[in-house]
């Protein structure tokens, strides 16, 4: 809000002043006016530090010798400083100052023509001082004509009638505070405030009210209201809310309800015909309705803020909130750990979960502390004022973190030798490269925090996320199922959830160069998991003791299908060809429409393949609970297969802990992942291509190099390769951020390299080192071994006939990945002679007897007394 009238206060005695307006009454219009003498700096600096929230300050520095501490002035929150027209010529080439900061007084020494021609196209404003002629000033001000910068004017006989003319006029008046009173009938000697507050306000309305916009601090509006001179002038009278109520005259705002309001400033908007008054709301809120405002509750860091008050006020016992008032070190490594986050957050989604982490925890430290929103906010305005830009250097460790050694001019340097390179950046001098760490040098803690995989959302969060969303679909089957599809896919037009087959064959126009692609690696994937079969086995245990197991196929499975960040029609056939050779009755596929509404042709056609029974189009946790509890549409499975982020593999650990929905999952397979060990014989280019295959899957997707005692210059040229293919790739994006969570181990020999692998356990190890059929007999844990240099791991994605989906996150030490078996279940059964009966009764009835459960041992001594009887 820019002044109206700027009061002028004296800043020695302004505090105790007893004249005139209160400081708080000043505090309502929201500006004041000082002159600083060439001593009074130091005072004018405390004076503006105590009143910024309060005021802005505009200060005559004519008599402030030096620009430095005029600078001083205006970095410590001055609005504007009036100066003369030498003080001007120098701060002009002061870089980072907005001349609108700054208004050249008309003076003795000055002509008219001097300011001028000072202020010719600029934004530096003028100051009038001491004008006794009012109709002067006037003409002056017509004769400026076109765009006119800001006029301040103090007049030497400020009569009320005068300084209606100044405002009138378009300039503003600088009068002192001590001839202003917000109660002109008690004080008729000193002019009505409220009256030239509102002198220049236009009404359109036939009733002359001012629409009135009533808001927080924070600038949000609470309600629309009406104002008049009157409710004006009792407003600041009283400090209160006060309008005009169109029906019943004065509203003394809360006076019956409670729900009362502290004045904090009056404004105008920018053509004057609407007033704003920003107010501190009591009570319930400024509806009638009890809400805090009249447009509905509060939303975002204002209801955020709303709710820690509460809670710091009467937290209920065992909330996280009171734990972290109650715990400062707990809330000091939150606000640590959410910082960290939102500095690894790469896509535009994460940043904003992460961010929205982080303010949590800063507010939650803010209130904790009795700290406000507002005064957040004041510190950012009052920043914004600086003119002393500090350079924004990081500091102390911070700097530490940032700064990066330069590896090629190490490689050079050390001629064999490389060296180990940890900083935490993915991007190296610009270039695409991970850090290094050399095992024979770094402590085994550091390569395993190296090696960790990138930080995943906290399993709390994605919960709350995911939990609702699950419970929505229980509650209300497909209308929830598209609600989910309409806001992630933003597959608005689409009004069913699901696609059943026979599939249209327009939904499935491919090229014949795909369909050949498809239909090849269909037969691969087929003939290897139908070779995956198990035959019925049956063992005679001891003579006339005949046991059996064979399988039979999970009647009904659901395949998710990835669809976020890439279609993935290759997901369709490595889950629906092995649940066809499987024998699978119902085969329903679920992936993430898109934002037409329509799905991938090339899913459409793997799933006609398989023989699916239907397409569910969604995503996410809806289509996994859709798929595991049923909708009207969507057909309830038994088993759900299929990789996804981490909203589908937490929806699908919690359906499978859901003993109601008698669901059970494969595995948990999310990022994808690869780790390569590389030794002398290996081709940099080669190394590099299948790096960046998995790096290309996400910014959550994690890639090792384990490099077996290579010289630097060996080192390089792989490093070389990555920076040259990444930075020619379509998703260089991606790839930069999967790489900057990626490492290098320089080891020394291949039993260590097997070693570090075996610990990480990836999805994909690719062996491009001397004799590699012999090394895949150290492997203890991985989810798919690609051998030798002509295997790269993407033809294991698509057409070599192994599964793709595989277990990731170190889950390869307990799971498979998908086969086969993954869609059966295997029974056994026994039968058994009378002879059989006799020869192992003896032992069954012991250990019943031992486990003292009576029935079970009379079910065989029945049976042999009934042989024996000839009975049986
Ligand atoms: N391990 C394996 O075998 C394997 C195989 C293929 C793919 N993958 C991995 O699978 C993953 C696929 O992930 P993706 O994201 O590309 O596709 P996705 O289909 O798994 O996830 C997309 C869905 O996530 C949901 N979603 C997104 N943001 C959400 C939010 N804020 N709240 C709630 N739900 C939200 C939406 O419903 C969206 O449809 C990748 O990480 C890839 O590397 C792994
Ligand atoms: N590499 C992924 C599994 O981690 C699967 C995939 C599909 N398309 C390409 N790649
Ligand atoms: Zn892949």
């Amino acid at each position: 809000m820019s002044a109206t009238i700027l009061p002028q206060v004296d800043i020695a005695t302004y505090a105790t002043s007893t004249q005139g307006l209160s400081l708080q009454q000043l505090s309502f219009i929201g500006s004041v006016f000082t002159k600083v003498g060439a001593n009074q700096v130091e005072d004018a600096l405390s004076f503006l530090r105590q009143t910024f929230a309060r005021f802005n300050t505009y200060i005559d520095v004519h008599s402030v010798p030096s620009v430095e501490e005029v600078l001083s002035l205006l970095d410590a929150g001055a609005v504007k400083v009036f100066v003369t027209l030498q003080q001007l010529e120098q701060l002009k080439s002061v870089k980072n100052l907005d001349l609108d900061r700054v208004a050249v007084t008309v003076s003795d020494e000055s002509t008219r023509e001097d300011i001028i021609n000072a202020v010719a196209g600029t934004t530096v404003g003028v100051y009038a001082e001491a004008v006794a002629d009012i109709e002067l000033v006037e003409a002056w001000l017509k004769e400026y004509g076109g765009e006119r910068p800001p006029v301040f004017i103090s007049l030497s006989k400020a009569t009320e009638e005068n300084l209606l003319k100044v405002m009138n006029s378009g300039a503003v008046p600088v009068i002192s505070a001590e001839r202003l009173t917000v109660n002109p009938e008690a004080d008729p000697q000193r002019i009505d405030i409220a009256k030239l507050l509102i002198a220049n306000v236009e009404s359109d309305r036939v009733d002359g009210l001012f629409p009135t916009l009533v808001t927080d601090e924070r600038g949000i509006a609470l309600g629309l209201v009406y104002s008049s001179e009157k409710s004006v002038s009792e407003s600041l009278r009283t400090g209160a809310g006060v309008y005009q109520s169109r029906k019943r005259g004065l509203w003394y705002k809360g006076a019956t309800s409670g729900d009362t309001q502290e004045l904090i400033k009056i404004g105008f908007d920018c053509d004057q015909d609407c007033v704003r008054f920003v107010v501190r709301q009591k009570g319930k809120g400024f509806c009638h309705l009890s809400t805090a405002t009249c447009f509905g509750e509060y939303s975002g860091l204002s209801r955020l803020q709303q709710t820690l008050q509460k809670r710091k006020a009467s937290a209920p016992e065992g909330s996280y909130t009171a734990r972290l008032y109650n715990d400062p070190k707990l809330l000091q490594a939150k606000i640590m750990e959410e910082a960290n986050e939102l500095c690894e957050a790469t896509t535009k989604e994460d940043v904003a979960w992460e961010a929205a982490d982080l303010l949590y925890f800063a507010l939650t430290k803010c209130v904790a502390a009795g700290v406000t929103l507002e005064e957040v906010e004041q510190n950012l305005d009052a920043k914004n004022l600086k003119v002393k830009r500090r350079k924004g250097d990081a500091k102390g460790p911070w700097a530490a973190k940032l700064s990066v050694s330069a590896p090629q001019d190490e490689v050079k340097e050390a001629a064999s030798v490389p060296k180990a390179r940890s900083d935490p950046a993915g991007t190296i001098d610009g270039r695409i490269e991970m850090r290094r760490f050399n095992t024979a040098t770094e402590p085994n803690s550091v390569i395993q925090e190296a090696l960790k995989r990138p930080s995943q959302r906290s399993s709390e969060k994605i919960m709350g996320i995911v939990n609702p969303i699950i419970a929505d679909i229980r509650a209300r089957g497909d209308a929830a199922v598209l609600e989910y599809t309409h806001k992630f896919e933003k597959a608005t037009s689409l009004t069913s959830p699901v696609l059943k087959a026979p599939f249209q064959q327009a939904l499935m126009n491919l090229s014949p160069e795909t369909i050949a692609a498809i239909d090849t690696s269909f037969e691969n994937i087929r003939r290897f998991h139908a070779a995956q079969a198990d035959k019925p086995l049956t063992v005679e245990t001891m003579p006339g003791v005949v046991c059996s197991r064979f399988s039979r196929p999970i009647e009904r499975v659901g395949l998710y299908v990835p669809g976020g960040t890439a279609v993935l029609p290759s997901t369709a056939l490595m889950l629906g060809v092995p649940a066809m050779v499987a024998g699978c009755k119902t085969i329903v596929i679920a992936s993430p429409p898109r934002a037409d509404g329509s799905i991938t042709p090339e899913i459409v056609y793997v799933a006609h393949k398989v023989g699916a029974q239907s397409i569910v189009l969604a995503g996410g946790a809806q289509a996994v609970a859709a798929m595991a509890y049923g909708t009207e549409s969507v057909s309830k499975v038994d088993k759900i297969l299929g990789p996804g982020n981490q909203f589908v593999t937490a929806a699908k650990m919690v359906v499978a802990n859901d003993t109601s929905a008698g669901v059970s999952i494969d595995m948990p397979a999310g990022p994808s992942e690869v780790l390569v060990i590389a030794d002398k014989t290996a081709n940099p280019a080669f190394v590099a291509s299948d790096l960046l295959s998995q790096a290309e899957h996400g910014v959550d997707s994690q890639v090792v190099l384990i490099a077996v005692d290579l010289t630097a210059e060996q080192l390089q040229s792989i490093e070389n390769e990555v920076d040259r293919q990444a930075n020619a790739l379509p998703r260089v994006d991606i790839v930069r951020g999967a790489i900057s969570h990626s490492v290098t181990l320089l080891v020394k020999d291949i039993k260590e390299a097997m070693e570090y692998s075996n610990l990480y356990a990836p999805e994909h190890l690719i062996l491009q080192v001397h004799e590699p059929e012999k090394i895949v007999e150290l492997v203890q844990n991985a989810g798919s071994v690609f051998v030798g240099p002509w295997t790269p791991e993407s033809v294991g994605d698509y057409s070599a006939g192994v599964n793709h989906s595989l277990p990731t996150y170190g889950y390869a030490k307990q799971y498979s990945g998908v086969n086969l078996g993954s869609y059966v279940k295997h029974i056994t059964s026994s039968n058994l002679s009378p002879e059989g009966l006799k020869n192992i009764g003896s032992a069954v009835m012991q250990l019943a007897k031992v486990e003292e459960l009576e029935a079970h041992r009379r079910a065989v001594s029945i049976r042999l007394e009934h042989m024996e009887k000839g009975t049986g």
